[in-house]
């Protein structure tokens, strides 16, 4: 990877996000690299404009609105990094965030909108995405239905792409536009101009330490031995189970409220890359690759699916994190003391249970047979705990690395490519075949029966 060796085969393609917050220390020859830091000076300088107010709407107001129209990996690092930076977050400049195709969603983010003081940043690697191009599209005729000129557009909208030639024909000045490179993937790509709403909500200096901290996890797995190496010896955890104890599935628990976003980030992080049955050289594997990914903020889980964790049939290994200090120390920290009390109490939970033994001094004698296994924990369920001091963006950018590279190395070792995306074609394949045969019943051909009956029973009952 540090080396700019083509590791995404199937596509010929480098794989260096770790390039995007190098700061000129890993010297890494590619085409492209050389132009990363003259990309950040663009962010840098822009969200510094908008920040203080020097850039200015069609009407001469400031922009106090930002929305991002982006899918996957355009959308997914953005909101989750904004919302866990949202304590550094610049309070009079909110930030929305529209993936969906169901026109709800932009639809209910516009009503929330000015469009004289709104910036549209429409956020795709490859510009062609269809989600993403309909709703520019329908974002930008809400925004002419009040600006009017078409010359208006460039103070309201810019674009975060790879494809120049697509961004100038949606009619997006290159000038607005951020340029990132192929050899960033866009799960990977919160790190690029993908970046730019989290460098606007948290001012490009916060970006910037963000950059640092994952530069500093990617320091850490290039140089130290695997025993002591973290991503790896997540990685090789993280087999032990999926591979050797059959588990299904790997939850990642933050007790953290501002990272209620990390286990959605990841779960495209991780079941995107790793999420494959060929291995690197076209050889169906006998052996499991990436688990499921899920998990919710503490202790909200706690009340709704830990029973399972706890008592279930199935063996769930977790990662349990959290900071030492909470941002929002309200009644003398109380509920952070709280709040920790439940992270250091869960994986001992799970560890050691509870024993029939233990269970039967509790309840005494007169308790029924039935009552007494109902309250058995078996224990023996594993568990990892991060912990950090304080939720800062350099944290964040190290411990999104971390699972970068956790994902990276489990890769390897599955002999799998973690860094193409073959599994999203077929859907999107079919679905723009149907789209031309949704208007007529006798249009729609050459489905099986259920798929047939689906398309008539809509075709039946829509009203447009
Ligand atoms: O940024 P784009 O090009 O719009 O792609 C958005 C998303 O599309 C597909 O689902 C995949 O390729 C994802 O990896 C990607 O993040």
């Amino acid at each position: 990877m540090f080396a700019g060796e083509h590791i995404n085969t199937s596509e010929d393609r480098a794989v260096l996000h770790v390039a995007l917050r190098n700061f000129d220390d890993f010297k890494i020859q590619e085409a492209g690299a050389d132009e990363v830091s003259g990309v950040l000076d663009h962010i840098k300088e822009f969200s510094e404009a908008i920040r203080n107010g020097t850039w200015k709407g069609y009407t001469g107001k400031t922009i106090n609105t930002i929305v991002n129209i982006g899918i996957g990996g355009s959308d997914l690092g953005p909101v989750m990094v904004t919302e866990a930076l949202k304590s550094y977050s610049k309070r009079d400049l909110t930030a929305h965030f529209v993936s969906n195709i169901d026109g709800t969603h932009i639809a209910e983010i516009v009503r929330e909108c000015d469009p004289e003081r709104t910036l549209f940043i429409i956020a795709s690697k490859t510009f062609t995405t269809q989600e993403t191009i309909t709703n520019a599209e329908s974002a930008r005729e809400w925004f002419l239905s009040s600006a009017k000129d078409k010359s208006h557009v460039a103070k309201h909208f810019v674009a975060l792409s790879t494809n120049t030639k697509a961004v100038t024909a949606f009619g997006i000045d290159e000038a607005n536009m951020f340029q990132f490179w192929d050899w960033v993937g866009g799960r990977y790509s919160l790190w690029s101009a993908i970046g730019l709403s989290i460098a606007l909500s948290i001012g490009y200096d916060n970006f910037q330490q963000l950059l640092q901290g994952a530069h500093g996890m990617d320091k850490h797995f290039k140089e130290t031995p695997l025993e002591n190496n973290l991503p790896v010896l997540l990685a090789v955890i993280g087999i032990w189970y999926n591979d050797f104890y059959g588990a299904q599935t790997h939850a990642l628990l933050p007790y953290d409220q501002y990272l209620h976003k990390f286990a959605d980030y990841f779960q495209q992080g991780d079941m995107e890359s790793n999420g494959k049955f060929i291995t690197k050289n076209g050889q169906r594997v006998d052996y499991q690759t990436g688990p499921i990914i899920w998990g919710a903020a503490g202790t909200n889980g706690q009340h709704s699916f830990y029973q399972l964790v706890h008592q279930g049939t199935k063996l769930i290994p977790a990662d349990f994190i959290a900071p030492a200090t909470s941002l929002n120390p309200i009644g003398g920290s109380k509920h952070h003391r709280i709040l920790l009390s439940n992270y250091f109490a869960q994986p001992e939970a799970l560890a050691f249970g509870k024993t029939e033994e233990e269970v039967r001094k509790e309840v005494g004698s007169n308790a029924t047979e039935a009552l007494v296994k109902s309250k058995v924990f078996e224990g023996n369920r594993p568990s990892n705990s991060i912990m950090f001091p304080l939720m800062t963006p350099r944290t964040l950018g190290a411990l999104i690395a971390l699972y970068e590279h956790k994902i990276f190395t489990q890769g390897v070792i599955w002999g799998i490519n973690s860094f193409d995306q073959m599994g999203v074609e077929l859907g999107k394949v079919l679905a723009k075949n149907i789209l031309s045969q949704l208007d007529k019943p006798a249009d729609v051909k050459g489905h099986d029966s259920s798929t047939t009956g689906l398309i008539h029973y809509y075709q039946k009952y829509r009203k447009e």
